[in-house]
């Protein structure tokens, strides 16, 4: 039927609406509606106004089973329904609404057969009459909508009114028949609509599934090419080597032992293994073994009752309480002692410790990252680290390689530093090639930290927006670390050495994974043009040591004389600042 002859018949049917039907217009204009529709539900106040339109069924609704509550148990009601839709619109209405009457739908809903009720004051009450109605003369046919054809459970109950008062009774069966062929109608668009919705639901779930594989592949290739991590720069087959290594045991609760030079990112590292886990979320809690007495490491790790010694004022938390579902980060591991060694040992076995001076037995749950830039093997085979201890934190050992192994990196990292100095300071300075270059032949036995060091130096030190090879500490002859470098590897130092025997740096071979330490490589600094090094001036010499000095006792004194401390700041490693110290005559304060 044409738009046009819709509108007509519903003007005519409005004007005498109870003595022209159209019985097959009405269900062919359903079918159209419902066919046509996504959500036939939602569709069903149009059909609604078509039966009231062609059939001069009055106040059509749709009733449906309310989903939470079939059973009937706990007092609900049996069969409780909703109505759904109305000729006004769609709705979510209770029955107490009653747009159809309750027991009467229900009756349908529970029997699964129409019922007619040729008189419904008489045979309902009162009450069933819909409010608003003009008055009480009506008669109700309501028929079920079946889940599927044939289907003996009742998901709806379509129904309506016929104005007894225009003669209505002799079109009862025809109602009746209609309103059987527009619930057929429903219950197949019902029926057509799930099929496709569990279609689409399927095809969701293969598409989720495929997403999910490929995900996981992506992970996978993204684990084994080494992916960068965030935060951790360089492109070096040495450092995607590691981050491949950090990206599968982030994802495992295996204890980390990070090994490595000074400076190498340890501390780095030991983020991204927290920030690739699960525990992301959680706390993660450093704490740096050498930095603190044995003592007082016991008591930071695992907290004190108040009074259990001179100063502890009040209880404190340990950090392996507040890393508790976190991860705990102990740097410098090799360099604790016999006793913490044993209690660390029992809170590794059995998860369990107490607070000093505590009786209370605590559990937490963490995950242990270690590290270390000490020979842990030759310790143990020494005596000094407990073998026990050693197979407990290094379950998986991952060396970093030094800065001077993966040289391609530096001008990235140097870039890095260089674009974060000039964020810090609102400044533009650039590098030019022949710095780049020069620093690329550099050495770095204190490794990034050394770099980052260097870089903030000379970007600070230069005038110009450009910063040239020769503004660099190594072209200039300022450079702690290249002098250490040269010491220990025995060179003749310009400024008087200690070292005349070759000392071993504490290095790690990357490769080798827990080999003892290998000797030093060739002096630093790649092949700096001969005036850089060539012997100075006695004049000149007395100066740079006297400068030299002056920029440990600093060190030192910003670091609370703590060796290790101090080595960090001035970028380079423990046993190069224990020689530095010994050289200068500079006395280590003891607190
Ligand atoms: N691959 C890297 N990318 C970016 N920055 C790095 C990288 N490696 C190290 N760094 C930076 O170098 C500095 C030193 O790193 P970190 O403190 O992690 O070294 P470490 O091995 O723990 O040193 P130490 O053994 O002396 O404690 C930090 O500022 C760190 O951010």
């Amino acid at each position: 039927m044409s738009m046009s002859t819709l509108e007509h018949r519903t003007a005519f049917a409005a004007v005498r609406p109870q003595m022209d039907r159209f019985p097959l217009d009405t269900v062919c204009e359903a079918a159209k509606i419902l066919t046509g529709a996504s959500d036939p539900i939602a569709a069903m106040p149009s059909v609604l106004n078509v039966l009231s339109s062609f059939m001069g069924l009055r106040m059509g609704a749709l009733a449906l089973l309310d989903d939470k509550g079939r059973s009937g148990g706990d007092g609900k009601p049996v069969n409780p329904f909703i109505i759904a839709a109305t000729t006004h619109g769609s709705t979510c209405a209770p029955p107490e609404t009653r747009a159809l009457p309750i027991r009467a739908t229900r009756q349908v809903f529970r029997t699964g057969v129409a019922l007619v009720s040729r008189n419904v004051v008489e045979e309902l009450g009162e009450a069933a009459i819909p409010p608003g109605a003009p008055h009480n003369r009506f008669a109700l046919t309501s028929v079920p909508i079946r889940e599927q054809v044939h289907s003996p459970y009742v998901i709806g109950v379509l129904g309506a009114w016929r104005d007894l008062d225009e003669g209505g009774m002799r079109f009862l069966e025809e109602d009746q028949r209609v309103l059987t062929m527009v619930a057929a109608i429903l219950e197949q668009s019902i029926k057509f609509r799930r099929l496709v919705a569990r279609d689409r639901e399927r095809l969701m779930e293969e598409a989720r599934q495929a997403l999910h594989a490929a995900n996981e592949t992506a992970a996978d290739n993204c684990t084994l090419r080494g992916e960068p991590i965030k935060g951790i720069i360089g492109d070096s087959p040495a450092i995607k080597a590691v981050t491949a290594q950090i990206r599968k045991v982030a994802r495992t609760n295996t204890p980390v032992l990070l090994r490595g030079e000074s400076g190498t990112g340890k501390e780095l590292f030991a983020k991204a293994v927290h920030a690739l886990s699960d525990r992301r979320d959680k706390p993660f809690v450093k704490v740096n073994c050498a930095a603190l007495s044995q003592t007082l490491l016991e008591s930071e790790l695992f907290g004190h009752e108040k009074g259990s010694f001179t100063g502890a004022l009040a209880q404190k938390k340990g950090r392996f309480e507040l890393a508790d579902t976190g991860t705990l980060f102990l740097d410098e591991i090799g360099e604790i002692g016999p006793e913490f060694q044993a209690k660390l040992l029992r809170i590794l076995q059995e998860g369990e410790f107490e607070r000093v001076g505590g009786a209370k037995t605590l559990k937490v749950d963490v995950r242990l990252v270690t590290a270390t830039n000490r020979d842990l093997e030759a310790a143990v085979a020494r005596g000094d680290f407990r073998a026990d201890l050693y197979f407990r934190i290094c379950v998986v050992p991952i060396v970093l390689p030094p800065l001077r192994e993966r040289a391609e990196d530096v001008p990235t990292l140097a870039q890095t530093f260089l674009d974060r100095f000039n964020a810090q300071n609102g400044m533009e300075k650039r590098l030019t090639p022949q710095a780049m270059a020069q620093l690329a032949r550099c050495q770095f036995p204190g490794n990034v930290r050394e770099l980052e060091n260097c870089i903030s130096r000379v970007a600070a030190l230069s005038s110009g927006s450009e910063i040239d090879e020769r503004e660099l500490a190594c072209m200039q002859g300022t450079c702690l670390s290249a002098e250490l470098w040269r010491m220990q590897s025995g060179d003749r130092s310009p400024i008087g050495g200690l070292a005349t025997v070759r000392t071993p740096l504490p290095v790690i071979d990357s490769g080798a994974g827990q080999r003892p330490p290998v000797p030093p490589l060739p002096p630093g600094f790649g092949e700096p043009p001969p005036a850089a090094f060539a012997p100075p001036a006695a004049a000149e010499t007395a100066e740079a040591d006297a400068d030299e000095r002056a920029r440990l006792i600093d060190a030192m004194e910003r670091a609370g004389w703590v060796q290790a401390k101090a080595a960090r700041l001035l970028g380079l490693t423990p046993r190069q600042i224990g020689y530095a110290l010994k050289k200068h005559g500079v006395e280590v304060r003891k607190f």
